[in-house]
């Protein structure tokens, strides 16, 4: 059974923990380095991007975070976890840090004010049927790298991409009881 943690300082943990289990994960909050080395996969989930590195810091993760997934811990970001593996961002403040890995410019807050949050179905490459994806103050991708799959576009934008065993999505697919996408990422835990 895969052992995937949660990142736990802060965001929607309990959603993302309930549906791995519901996938046959051994999925776990991680707030600690010694909870993040047991892991063999992770999620980043949604919340507040600057909030969560910054708590990063503090509970001395950002660092060990940093190493797992260059070492090629698969990992997957949803919403501000997309920031958070984001190499570059815009429309943040400009000191803002992540923990990077993922070639791509994200935008935050990318769909602007009217739209803060809404709903559409959306074709996913390696699925049959489109997935229904909820957007809550979402980036969207900017620019990827060569080596960056776009799996999924909204509005003309990418808002699903992996990398390698990075993958990351904008929307949030632990909101809406679909457990397509998770079992994309454990297909990547493996
Ligand atoms: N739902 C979310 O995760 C929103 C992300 C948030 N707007 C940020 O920039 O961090």
């Amino acid at each position: 059974m895969a052992a995937v943690g949660v990142f736990a300082l802060q965001g929607d943990v309990r959603e993302h923990l309930a549906v791995l289990t519901a996938l046959g994960a051994e999925a776990f909050p991680v707030r600690r380095p010694a909870e993040l080395a047991r892991c063999d996969g992770l999620v980043l989930p949604g919340g507040e991007s600057t909030t969560m590195a910054k708590l990063a810091r503090a509970f001395e993760l950002l660092e060990p975070l940093r190493e797992r997934i260059k070492d090629g811990m698969p990992t997957f970001g949803t919403c501000a976890g997309m920031i958070l593996l984001a190499d570059r961002i815009v429309g943040g403040t400009h000191d803002q840090e992540t923990l990077g890995g993922l070639d791509v410019t994200v935008r935050r807050n990318a769909f602007g004010r009217q739209v803060d949050s809404f709903e559409d179905d959306l074709p996913f490459v390696g699925l049959p049927d489109p997935v229904h994806a909820v957007f809550i103050r979402a980036p969207w991708v900017e620019r990827t790298g060569p080596d960056v799959e776009v799996l999924a576009e909204a509005q003309g934008h990418p808002v699903a991409v992996r990398q390698g065993h990075l993958m990351a999505t904008s929307f949030h697919p632990e909101v809406d009881g679909d457990g397509r996408v998770h079992r994309c990422f454990l297909d990547l835990v493996g």
